[in-house]
């Protein structure tokens, strides 16, 4: 239906553009391409961007704006774009018209007068080709880089930095052949060599042309990946364009048309599309290609004024990118100019509440394989672009993931490329299919067998649900070093724990998608500046979320999936970092668990070290939190009852009566006085305990415990310690030593010096899981055989009655 509706509103466009389109298409078909990309690959070599936008900078806490791109967007006067505003190409055609329309009047004029005039031209002409072609050779760089102010400010500096650099500590990145633009933002960056998937996807991409299936753990750098590639491509095309336009002395005949849309890449959440933005930003911060983000949350005006500066490249999520595009917006629906289409997160767009709209978006892509010989002008003209399309459009599938759907792999190895007949894009393999993916696409899958990042530690704590809220206290009160996220499955639980934490003084912060988007960019902003910040999140925050320094992630509930359980954790140990996960483990995720550890080929995961002697403290405090935490509860929704009374008795203009007799207002006034001393009374005694460190009573054996500690404490006990034991200079005693204070020991660094003290079993688990099952069978069994009993002795008894 969607799409029928979207295509409803093509032909008009269509109309208006076929004769331009298949000029330029003409045109795009006759230019030569360089070595390095195969002739049926370079599809918009004659685009020249006019680039005037300085990318950089991340959109935090405010609505997307234009001001923060330094872009004068003007606003759009008399009729609109959409109705076909005159482009700068159709102006310098009507100049043209009207120079021609002025010769044809100067016919009196005598022919000596003409020649002269011709050949003063030819000359001015030639000229200014030099002068041109001198300034091309001379500095590619600061042509494109010199459109705005504040980019020429950014460019003085990253000048002077690139100066400082020593480029032979980049010489990993030389056989990738990136384009010296692209190679000055990897300086700025400071990324010393490409990640793996980098190193083997721009070959792939970028020179050979090649669709590409993507999948390297969490945090590898993926968006690089295939953000490298079209970057360099499309530099490589708006070179030759400028080099072929310099020499056939067409600089001034031609005008580059206005940027059209030549990437679209779309992302499963509204953070990672802004992310993905702000990180190809800086990779095309020299090239001055528009990178424009479009979600959800934000207003549709402001996204719609940003498209009208006709962007290049468009990172969107499939609701909004879809709104606009069924609402018609001119940079949106001129798909035939896309050559590069992405699917971050590919597996998680096609769950549910997403692929319909990504369905009709990917459905909008001009195929071959869509346009009929019956059809209208509109068909005609997409199978004229289509034919084009079909053989230049890259289209990349990246994910942590996309292993897990080994099916996917195995039929793309085989190079199956049978349209389905299925019209649901229920599966990646449709999804790609229907995309336009090829069968020569590379699969580059560097995904390890258990898929988890490289440098991720995995632990669990299993303990009832009724500790669960005290552990999770534990480990952010006593290691609460580095940046932590808390992962709930539901917003229910989120904010059960997000209260009881505040009431116990700590700070965090909370993101869930029923918040406003403006409050998710804050908490994630806030989040981000704090060194040793709290985040609570549902699996919203899942997916790419990319924030250094996230040491910890604890896995509060358990997910749902192996893929969510992989993406979550992968929120640390991304690029070149450590970290580590916990997973709160109650007897009802056992075998949950059990089945996670499975799909990850993990027999073992290691228990996370807990120092039971803080246990009593903290269960003190938790409990006075809770007592706290229901009577406020209690009393908000107290309140909100009797606010929504009030506000529906206004609204149907009644008053309502105070019905209670005396003696009951007289006991509720009583009963509040008492709830409320008994809150303050709570509040105080929490407010003593929490005054005072955690501090257990005894030294345990492994650590010497002291809540508090202050870092020069911490060290002159260690060297106590080592003074104590001058012969004890072993490592692995050594390294067991430790102090731990609140915020002392990140947890890595805990399970690290507790060694592989106990682990999860999963063949423990298998075994104990027959047994419960062998009981349950043998008491079903025993159960039939006494109803059955039962039964025949009702049936004698009766008979015995008759
Ligand atoms: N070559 C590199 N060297 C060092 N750091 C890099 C390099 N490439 C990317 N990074 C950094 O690594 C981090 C992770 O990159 P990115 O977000 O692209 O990972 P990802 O593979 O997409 O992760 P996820 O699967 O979680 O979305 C980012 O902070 C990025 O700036």
């Amino acid at each position: 239906m969607a799409s029928q509706s979207s295509n409803k509103k093509r032909p008009n466009k269509s109309k208006k553009r076929s004769r331009f389109d298949s000029e330029e298409f003409e045109r795009i078909n006759s230019l030569p391409w360089n070595s390095t990309i195969s002739e049926e690959d370079d599809a918009f070599s004659f685009l020249i961007g006019s680039n005037d936008v300085e990318g950089g900078g991340f959109l935090s806490l405010e609505e997307i704006d234009e001001s923060e791109y330094n872009l004068d967007i003007a606003k759009p006067s008399g009729g609109s774009e959409k109705k076909g505003k005159t482009t700068p190409k159709k102006q310098k055609l009507d100049t043209k018209n009207e120079e021609l329309n002025d010769e044809a009047k100067g016919e009196s004029k005598e022919d000596t007068e003409e020649v002269e005039k011709d050949t003063k031209q030819k000359k001015n002409k030639k000229k200014k080709q030099k002068k041109k072609k001198d300034k091309i050779n001379k500095d590619a760089v600061n042509k494109a880089e010199g459109n705005e102010e504040s980019a020429a400010v950014t460019d003085e500096n990253d000048d002077r930095e690139q100066d400082s650099v020593d480029e032979t500590e980049y010489y990993a990145w030389n056989e990738l052949r990136l384009h010296p633009l692209l190679m000055k933002s990897i300086y700025a960056l400071k990324f010393k060599e490409p990640t793996p998937i980098q190193k083997m996807c721009i070959p792939a991409a970028a020179h050979q042309g090649k669709d590409v299936v993507g999948a390297a753990e969490t945090g590898s750098g993926k968006t690089l990946a295939f953000g490298l590639p079209i970057l360099q491509r499309l530099l490589e095309e708006r070179e030759k364009a400028e080099r072929q336009l310099t020499e056939n002395g067409e600089m001034d005949e031609k005008v580059a048309p206005t940027g059209l849309l030549r990437a679209l890449i779309i992302t499963p959440t509204r953070e990672l599309a802004l992310q993905v933005t702000d990180h190809l930003k800086e990779a095309a911060r020299h090239s001055n290609f528009r990178v424009v983000p479009i979600v959800g949350g934000m207003s549709s005006e402001k996204q719609e004024r940003l498209l009208r500066t006709r962007p290049e490249i468009v990172v969107g999520t499939p609701g909004r990118l879809w709104e606009l595009m069924s609402g018609g917006e001119i940079h949106l629906v001129e798909l035939h100019s896309v050559s590069f289409f992405v699917l971050d997160e590919a597996d998680r767009m096609i769950e549910n509440g997403h692929f319909h709209e990504l369905q009709s978006i990917v459905d909008m892509l001009p195929m071959a394989s869509k346009s009929t010989d019956g059809d209208s002008q509109k068909t005609h003209n997409c199978e004229t672009v289509s034919s084009v399309q079909r053989k230049k459009r890259q289209t990349f599938v990246f994910s942590a993931t996309i292993a897990l759907s080994a099916d996917f792999r195995k039929k793309l190895k085989r190079g199956s490329q049978k349209s389905k007949a299925n019209d649901e894009l229920n599966s990646i393999e449709t999804l790609s299919e229907r995309a336009g993916m090829r069968a020569d696409a590379a699969i580059i899958d560097l995904t390890n067998a258990s898929i988890l990042a490289n440098k991720l530690e995995e632990s669990f704590i299993d303990c009832s649900e009724e500790d669960k809220d005290g552990y999770l206290y534990y480990i952010l009160s006593v290691h609460g070093q580095g940046r932590t996220i808390v992962f709930c499955t539901s917003i229910a639980a989120l904010h059960h724990i997000s209260s009881l934490l505040r009431i116990l003084g700590v700070n965090i912060w909370t993101l869930h998608a029923q918040m406003q988007q403006r409050a998710r960019l804050k908490a994630i902003d806030r989040f981000r500046s704090n060194e040793h910040g709290i985040l609570i999140a549902t699996d919203v925050a899942a997916r790419g979320l990319d924030i250094p320094g996230v040491r910890t992630v604890i896995h509060y509930q358990l997910p749902h999936s192996a893929e969510v359980y992989v993406h979550r954790s992968g929120r640390t140990a991304r690029a070149h970092s450590d970290g580590c996960s916990i997973a709160l483990i109650t007897p009802n995720d056992t075998s949950k668990f059990a089945a996670l550890c499975k799909s990850f080929s993990k027999e073992n995961f290691q228990r996370f070290p807990l120092e039971m002697s803080y246990m009593p403290e903290v269960m003190k405090r938790l409990s006075l939190a809770r007592q706290i935490d229901k009577i406020s509860r209690k009393d908000s929704q107290d309140k909100a009852k009797k606010n929504w009374l009030e506000r529906n008795a206004e609204s149907m203009g009644l008053i309502l009566e105070d019905n209670d007799s005396e003696e009951e207002r007289v006991n509720n006034h009583k009963r509040k006085k008492t709830t409320s001393a008994q809150l303050n009374k709570l509040q105080e005694e929490l407010k003593i305990l929490l005054s005072r460190p955690l501090q257990p009573k005894t030294f345990s054996k492994r650590y010497l415990a002291g809540a508090g500690v202050s870092p020069l404490l911490q060290h002159q006990l260690e060297e106590l310690a080592k003074q104590k034991n001058p012969n004890n200079s072993g490592d692995v005693k050594r390294k067991k030593l430790m102090v731990i204070g609140q915020d002392c020991v990140e947890p890595l660094q805990a399970l690290r010096s507790a060694g592989p003290q106990a682990n999860f079993n999963l063949k423990g688990i298998a075994e104990k899981r027959k047994d419960v099952n062998e009981l349950r069978r043998k008491r079903k069994e025993t159960k039939k055989r006494m109803r059955e009993q039962r039964r025949k002795q009702k049936k004698k008894l009766q008979a015995g009655k008759e």
